[in-house]
């Protein structure tokens, strides 16, 4: 297949489903919004819908969507009980922290660098001014949670499943997006190894030095992320064509959803995996303390023994496989190891 993509940034994508495809716009920018609701019901439509998907993902590699099925109670409920963990004791937040055979739990301010995973000339970055918490899947092995709060397990859980479920509709998306059968992917995650994680910043009361970053300039690492922002903002995407940021908004009820690095690779850079950061939007400070920003991010990673290997339709003679073939969690790790700093 490999369309020739004009890899124009602010394209004006087609508004052919008007109902469907809009797009949000800043004077520079546009981050294309996609209303799933229609997706769900028929083939053709999810195909129609499929061939803009394909567009904004040669393109811009991040989409909000709207119309998903996850409940918004669940999603508050994921909110309020991450916030509750992140106020507790630090004793009690590190009792689950990561290593290489369990690369999930708690990170605290400082323990991260997201740009070190992206790009190692960045390493003047300070570490990012954030906490977080991880849990991989329940069928990778027992999953380690914190003795407090008492309801996060059965919240957690829920979420997950729910983002999981919205992950296979995406799949299917995406497969009709680059000419395979919608269920191309399915025997490729029915051991997935995707991580739910929940980030929180902090407030601060004085500006930020400027080589320190909310969340700093990174690409995702695995095929795609569903990511769940509150109204704080600050979260920014970077146009590689001017290397420019622009702001990603927030849009009640709707998740944002933007390829990793392992989907570009998959695709022989048919795709792209976009860079993007967490600032701190300097409007939003309230008794002279910036707010605090919640965020809740659903990495979708694939089986972790499956050998990526450029997709069938994503190469041609003109077009031939650039990457050598490499389990999927070798991939995944060589990132989160560098990103961490993690050598145990
Ligand atoms: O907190 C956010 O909005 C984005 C976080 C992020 O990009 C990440 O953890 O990969
Ligand atoms: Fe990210």
């Amino acid at each position: 297949m490999m369309i020739k993509s004009s890899k124009i940034f602010y394209k004006v994508f087609y508004l052919k489903h008007l109902n469907s495809i809009s797009q949000y716009s800043t004077k520079n920018s546009s981050i294309p919004i996609i209303d799933l609701t229609k997706s769900y019901e028929n083939k053709k439509y999810r195909k129609e819908l499929a061939e803009q998907i394909d567009e904004i993902c040669q393109n811009i590699g991040f989409f909000i969507i709207t119309g998903h099925l996850i409940d918004e109670k669940i999603q508050n409920d994921m909110i309020n009980i991450s916030k509750e963990f992140f106020h507790l004791p630090l004793t009690i937040k590190r009792e689950i922290t990561g290593s290489k055979d369990y690369p999930y739990g708690y990170n605290g301010l400082n323990d991260e660098n997201l740009s070190r995973g992206y790009n190692h000339s960045s390493s003047y970055l300070l570490p990012d001014l954030k906490e977080s918490f991880s849990i991989g899947p329940e069928h990778e092995g027992k999953i380690r949670w914190p003795s407090k709060p008492l309801l996060m397990s059965s919240i957690w859980l829920n979420y997950y499943k729910q983002c999981h479920n919205l992950s296979k509709h995406l799949y299917k998306l995406f497969a009709l997006a680059l000419n395979l059968d919608e269920h191309w992917f399915d025997n490729k995650i029915n051991e997935h190894r995707s991580a739910l994680r929940s980030l929180y910043y902090p407030s601060f009361s004085s500006s930020l030095p400027e080589n320190q970053y909310r969340s700093s300039p990174h690409t995702d690492y695995g095929a795609f992320t569903i990511l769940k922002q509150d109204s704080i903002g600050g979260l920014q995407v970077q146009n590689r064509l001017n290397n420019k940021w622009i702001d990603v908004p927030f849009i009640d009820n709707s998740f944002v959803i933007n390829l990793g690095d392992l989907m570009s690779r998959w695709t022989n850079d048919h795709w792209v995996s976009t860079p993007h950061r967490v600032i701190t939007p300097l409007n939003n400070k309230i008794n002279d303390l910036y707010s605090s920003r919640q965020s809740i991010a659903f990495f979708c990673q694939i089986n972790p023994n499956e050998i990526v290997t450029c997709i069938p339709t994503c190469s041609s003679i003109d077009k031939p496989p650039k990457y050598p073939p490499i389990k999927s969690w070798d991939l995944i790790m060589q990132k989160y190891l560098s990103s961490t700093q993690k050598n145990y």
